[in-house]
């Protein structure tokens, strides 16, 4: 493709897929097996994306919602949206510009970034174009680097932490296994010193500290006063454990697939978590949203907020900030579409009465729906 056909491309985009075959053309094939690939023979991958599209909206109609309003509050702050991006290791896969170009889109937006541990780009120079950015964090067997990892985002303005839960090691991703896959020449992790990095599953075998438990909640409480989340949970028994630990938030994730291969799709593990959590702390969730309608449903399920992964990548590889600014103008209209044909005037109205199919099938009329209004 050349320069001009992706700039149309980008310009002409009108659903999130629309960003996967540009960002492709741009992509050397081992790159992109790294994007769009999960582990094992990829069935958690597949499920995330087939979770939404197995759920139906019932609308209501006649609830004189007038125009949707998509802002949130999550964590003391106003989000423009119900969403956010997902913590992706190294955008400058993507774009040279990676995280930053990220940055000025999400900026704008006025919806988070969640920057990862593996970030291509510096905490500083992201965090000097865009707010809210928030840390996730490996926590590696060496807590020094992972402690000044973390008062590093800080003292760049980074506002939270999400702890990375799903990653006792990780998972077996054929498709780089296939490639031998190493990260191109110039891409290294931006806010970590050392060596080792060229491998992403050899260094992270090597690092990660396989042996964490619940203490290491107390123990990032003990480096950082920032909001802390959990980003992996799938079960109303870890929901409970994190609550019991004391955490902020929870981040429903199966890691795109990328970690255990089987795993269940996030938007079904969702309600379960939901109802453990009964409005203790914000529950977001990741894993397959690919349109407004997507969130939407997300919400009605009980979450506070959800986040694109993969899509993001997509749109910055194939118009860079451009690219990720149209993404989310995109999905921001198909969720006032979604919300305003479905009778929801705020995030707040959607409830499981919104949705139906696959996992939660339920009877069409119930006496507690509440009536009206
Ligand atoms: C290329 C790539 C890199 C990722 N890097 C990280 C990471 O560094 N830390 C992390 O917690 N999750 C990471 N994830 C997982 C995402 O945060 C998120 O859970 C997942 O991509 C959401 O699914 P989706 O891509 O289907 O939207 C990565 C995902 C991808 C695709
Ligand atoms: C460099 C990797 C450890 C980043 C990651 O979490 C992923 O690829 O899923």
């Amino acid at each position: 493709m050349t320069l001009d056909s992706l700039a149309s491309a980008v310009a002409g985009a009108l659903t999130v897929d629309d960003f996967a075959g540009p960002a492709r053309a741009r992509m050397d094939p081992g790159v992109w097996d790294f994007l769009a690939g999960g582990a094992g023979q990829e069935r958690t991958l597949r499920a995330n994306v087939e979770a939404f599209e197995r759920t139906w909206l019932r609308p209501r109609v006649l609830t004189g919602a007038g125009l949707p309003v998509t802002e949130t509050r999550i964590l003391g702050r106003t989000w423009a949206a119900p969403m956010g991006v997902a913590p992706m290791a190294y955008h400058t896969l993507a774009a040279p510009e990676g995280e930053v170009a990220t940055a000025r889109a999400t900026g704008p937006a006025g919806v988070p970034l969640v920057v990862s541990t593996f970030a291509g780009r510096t905490f500083e120079d992201i965090a000097a174009v865009a707010s809210p950015c928030w840390l996730q964090v490996y926590c590696f067997r060496d807590r020094k680097t992972t402690r000044r990892l973390i008062e590093r985002a800080e003292s760049a303005g980074f506002e939270a932490l999400v702890l990375t839960v799903d990653a006792p090691r990780l998972g077996r991703r054929l498709r780089d296994l296939r490639n031998d896959f190493r990260l191109p020449a110039g891409i290294a992790p931006a806010n970590l010193t050392g060596d080792g990095f060229a491998s992403p599953t050899g260094h992270a075998l090597a690092e990660f500290d396989p042996s964490l438990d619940w203490s290491v909640v107390a123990w990032l409480r003990s480096v950082s006063s920032l909001p802390l989340l959990l980003k992996g949970i799938l079960t109303a028994r870890d929901a409970l454990g994190a609550l019991d630990a004391g955490v902020d938030g929870i981040v429903v994730s199966n890691h795109g697939g990328r970690q255990l291969d089987g795993a269940p799709a996030t938007l079904e593990a969702l309600p379960e978590v939901v109802a453990a959590v009964a409005g203790a702390c914000p529950v977001l969730v990741d894993g397959g949203v690919r349109r407004g309608a997507d969130i939407l449903a997300a919400l009605a399920l009980g979450a506070d907020a959800a986040f694109l992964g993969r899509p993001v990548l997509h749109a910055l590889a194939a118009g860079e900030e451009r690219g990720v600014a149209r993404l989310l103008r995109i999905v921001t209209d198909e969720l006032v579409d979604a919300m305003a044909l479905t009778g929801i005037g705020s995030p707040r109205e959607a409830g499981p009465d919104l949705v139906h199919g696959g996992a939660f099938r339920r009877t069409p009329v119930s006496r507690s729906e509440p009536e009206g209004e």
